[in-house]
């Protein structure tokens, strides 16, 4: 290949500057006939048995498996997994297995110079047995895998093919330059539509420039010149955004500059960049975009099929729902790994409200695009894994510009490679966490898909919905594969069983679509596969719907059908006209229920909808259990004290947060479910640790997660396993942060995880209206190396199991800001760099009778002093003896001497006055007082 053949190749005349430098390197061209002649192959994984594999490079007459995976244990062919499995099964068959991922993986090769490349290929080739050898790459496709790119690099004499598998077993052979012309025209394709596109971008902007400017009569509407000028001046500030570099901040630098409210450009590692907006729109407008994707988006909830090890197939609905809006392209949903489960997506078509949008966002994201896809995520239990938006469709290196609306959830992005800093402390994998708030914007920009994976994570205790839309720039026809986040660990069936696929519009009865549910989220209209098992019940289908789709906190429901004109339409029809309904009995299988009202679709035609209406069921209960949700009115709103909005940086964000975050109700986990097991005494920290793991099979219901009152994107709370009070939570940055190791910059998360404190207090006092809350940190646990905690505790001390009260504690608790310092003194105490001591001092409690010991519980001191008949010692001179005549205050002298040597001295003279004086003088009751 010569040179302008690669450059012909790779990168359309018309955007020179859009190659990437690994094109550019890969343009040099190779010296003819360097004496390396070899058969060489290429494949990629697929979900083809391993046997299958075998079988085919041993007919092949294969002599070495080079493996060039960046990471060769990702993905989801566990089966070519790396590893003494895999090479002994090469073996086997007279297949030596290489890695050379660590060289040659996409990471690796990435930037770096041909020459290096080409040494190493060489050196390859030398030590290769003779024969043929087959490069391994991840992706089934040549043209979408770096192994294309390295084949390019392999001296000339090598006879390159690339095998592809044609199905489960048979093997086609793609020629080395039909591969490349496949990917050429790939980017070209892409290249030329982007041009187009801003071709037309440009002719409208230019004309409403026009328009303003007078000299032009009015070609465009209205509301495309208001467009266009958005868009300029979305693309001005864009244009003067201020910049923030990843090496220059510390982590708690990154915290609080993700959350002052002003808008960024971060600069990564990489030479990548992400646009920051934390409001792009303000609540007002994300408020209003909020109702109208309500209103307008139907969410498509599409089932996947899965086989586990065992064989049993497994039938999912997946929990996030989707849409997409596109003029130019519909895009294909593939439901498993055979061609024609794959079923055409429609997309809804643009309308004036979405090009608006997409025109004010295109401006800010410095990019053209041609599609919204929407995410719905129900609750914090519905997520997204790891992953890069790499879609052949997108090209290379895509612009995606993502809006959020409703819950905050965190944006975490991490680095695909380690970062070799020159400061070893930031060395390693990157990682960064940018909280997307109600109407913020994300633009992930150049190379953020290139070297960075990017995630939303589970976060229990989030019981308000969220949507985001993300903008693309699609250009080419073709199917979606299967979500690869709800794939996870799972293989995908190899055939379904032959069945008729139709979706089923599911339409909340008029009466329930403006219902809120619980924390707000509103009943919408969904889009849900029909079950394939002829045998589920519309009770089945409700549990399925209730588990998976519907809000939370909704009334007992019942599912019924819409019979009459409209029944295959979309939502506004069933809302402007009430279509009759035929009340579906629970038990009643659903597919032979509209196949005997002859509603089942015929096949191969395009995929009906049916629809299905969710009507109220007075005062019933839903068939079987867990499907019962009682409705719970919204919490009246939190308030944000002007003083805490003022003097803490991203008090306003934070307050948002919480309001719209939809707060649960207290309900601690009981017994065993709330202990964990900590090996390094550090529970907080392990739960953390355990709730940062991006994907939880648990959905919200494992033990770890039911630990969770709530969060906020920078901060946890937690029920303790032991509570000292009817009210007790733990409160902690998701980041770490332990007590001796505080800085001075983390005093801004301190404020701010003082002002959490105080807003969730006032939804717990609305709960609990007689309560009343303090926060603050245990000043004795400062010293220890332990993540940083705070205590939102009720005053009342009465601990669910008293035992769970000890001396310490109530001391402790009741000590004042000398052993429970609040939060806001803590981050002063950090900035000065003052060190923190607790004044608490702790004696053994004993009986003042008997003088029997009980550590520091203070519940079986009570106990006992209940039960205690040993007479007092007359020369103790209280209680009424002969020698305690005389004066009441010596009186009371002696009592608090008492009460000091029965260990309370902690509590100091003057508290233990007065608690004596409330109990009248009765030691005894002065106890209790003191425990409650
Ligand atoms: O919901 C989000 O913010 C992320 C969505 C996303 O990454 C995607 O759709 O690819
Ligand atoms: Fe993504």
């Amino acid at each position: 290949m010569t040179e302008q053949t690669w450059q012909s190749c790779h990168a359309s005349d018309a955007a020179p500057e859009k190659r990437t430098r690994w094109c550019r390197k890969l343009c040099v061209p190779l010296s003819p006939g360097d004496g390396n002649s070899r058969q060489v192959y290429t494949l990629g994984t697929w979900r083809v048995s391993r046997e299958v594999y075998l079988w085919q490079l041993s007919s092949l007459d294969v002599k070495l498996l080079v493996d060039v995976r960046g990471n060769p244990r990702a993905g989801r062919e566990e089966q070519l997994f790396r590893g003494k499995d895999f090479t002994k099964a090469l073996l086997s068959i007279g297949v030596r297995y290489e890695y050379w991922g660590d060289r040659l993986g996409e990471e690796a090769v990435e930037g770096a110079e041909a020459e290096d490349i080409q040494r190493l290929l060489k050196g390859l080739l030398a030590s290769a047995p003779f024969g043929p050898i087959c490069i391994f790459g991840h992706l089934h496709e040549p043209q979408k895998c770096h192994r294309l790119q390295l084949c390019n690099l392999l001296p000339s004499g090598c006879q390159i093919q690339h095998l592809m598998w044609e199905d489960h077993r048979a093997i086609r052979v793609v020629g080395h330059d039909e591969a490349n012309s496949l990917y050429k025209r790939w980017v070209d394709f892409f290249y030329q539509r982007r041009l187009l596109e801003e071709g037309k971008r440009q002719r409208e902007r230019s004309q409403a420039e026009g328009i303003a400017s007078g000299w032009r009569r009015a070609k465009l509407r209205e509301t495309e010149r208001e467009d266009a000028v958005a868009a300029r001046l979305a693309e001005l500030q864009a244009g003067s955004l201020p910049t923030l570099r990843w090496e220059e901040l510390s982590a708690a630098e990154w915290g609080d500059r993700l959350r002052d409210g002003k808008a960024y450009r971060l600069r990564l590692p990489w030479n990548t960049e992400i646009l920051w907006y934390p409001h792009f729109l303000d609540d007002g407008e994300a408020d209003q975009l909020e109702r109208k994707v309500q209103d307008r988006i139907t969410m498509y909830h599409p089932t996947y099929f899965f086989q586990t090890p065992s064989g049993v197939v497994q039938e999912t609905v997946n929990r996030k729902g989707q849409a997409r809006i596109c003029d130019d392209f519909n895009f294909g949903i593939q439901y498993d790994s055979s061609k024609d489960a794959a079923a055409t997506y429609v997309s809804q078509k643009m309308e004036p409200w979405t090009r608006s949008l997409l025109r004010r966002i295109e401006g800010a994201s410095e990019a053209v695009f041609n599609a919204i896809w929407f995410n719905h995520y129900r609750d914090g239990t519905v997520t997204i894994h790891w992953h890069t938006d790499g879609n052949e469709g997108l090209g290379p290196d895509p612009i995606i510009g993502s809006l959020s609306l409703g819950a905050t959830r965190p944006f975490c992005f991490k680095s695909k490679r380690a970062w070799k800093g020159r400061d070893e402390e930031i060395a390693g994998i990157i990682h960064l966490t940018l909280p997307l708030f109600h109407g913020s914007l994300v633009v992930m920009g150049k190379n953020s898909q290139r070297h960075w994976l990017h995630a939303v994570p589970a976060m229990e205790g989030i019981h308000r919905e969220r949507t985001n839309l993300t903008f693309r720039f699609w250009a080419l026809e073709g199917f979606e594969t299967i979500d690869a986040a709800e794939a996870q660990g799972k293989e995908t069936m190899e055939h379904l069983p032959d069945k008729q696929k139709f979706r089923l519009h599911v339409v909340p009865d008029a009466s329930l679509v403006e219902q809120t549910c619980r924390n707000g989220a509103r009943l919408c209209p969904v889009i849900v596969d029909s079950p394939s098992d002829v045998a589920t019940t519309t009770g089945d289908m409700l549990r399925r719907l209730c588990d998976h789709v519907l809000p939370s906190g909704i009334e007992h429901l019942h599912l019924a059908l819409c019979l009459g004109a409209d029944k295959a339409e979309g939502a506004s029809a069933a809302h402007a006209e009430r279509p009759q309904r035929e009340l579906l009995d629970d038990a009643q299988p659903l597919r032979k229920e509209l196949e005997r009202l002859g509603l089942l679709p015929q096949p191969r035609h395009e995929v009906p909808k049916i629809l299905l209406a969710l009507i109220r069921k007075p005062g019933g209960q839903l068939h079987g259990a867990g499907t019962t949700l009682p409705a719970v009115p919204p919490r009246k709103a939190v308030e944000l004290n002007p003083e805490d909005a003022k003097s803490i940086v991203g008090a306003e964000d934070l307050f948002r947060e919480v309001r719209l975050s939809g707060v649960g109700r207290y309900s601690p986990p009981r017994g065993a479910q709330a202990e964990v097991e900590s090996e390094s005494g550090d529970w907080i920290w392990e739960v953390i640790q355990n709730l940062s793991g991006i994907q939880r099979k648990s959905k919200g219901k494992g033990r770890i997660s039911q630990m969770v009152f709530h969060q906020s994107s920078e901060f946890v709370a937690l029920y303790v396993a032991r509570s000292k009070s009817t009210v007790h939570l733990v409160l902690s940055t998701k980041r770490r942060l332990q007590f001796p190791s505080l800085l001075p910059a983390d005093a801004g998360a301190l404020r701010r995880l003082g002002l959490y404190g105080r807003l969730l207090g006032q939804v717990l006092k609305e709960e609990c209206p007689n309560l009343e809350f303090q926060l603050g940190v245990r000043v004795a646990r400062c010293p220890s190396s332990k993540q940083m905690a705070a205590h939102l505790v009720s005053r009342d001390f009465l601990a669910p199991d008293p035992m769970d009260l000890t001396q310490q504690h109530y001391l402790e608790f009741t000590g004042g800001p000398q052993t429970f310092l609040p939060l806001d003194d803590l981050a002063k105490c950090v900035k000065q760099g003052s060190k923190l001591q607790s004044k608490v001092q702790l004696h053994d409690l004993r009986c003042h009778r008997c003088h029997q010991f009980f550590g520091d519980s203070m519940r079986q001191l009570i106990l006992h002093l209940r039960r205690c008949t040993a007479p007092l010692e007359p020369k103790r001179g209280y209680g009424g003896g002969p020698d305690g005549g005389g004066e009441a205050e010596d009186k009371t002298l002696l009592a608090v001497k008492m009460l000091e040597e029965m260990g309370f001295a902690g509590c100091g003279r003057e508290a233990l006055c007065e608690i004596l004086l409330k109990a009248e003088g009765s030691l005894e009751r002065a106890v209790e007082f003191l425990a409650t």
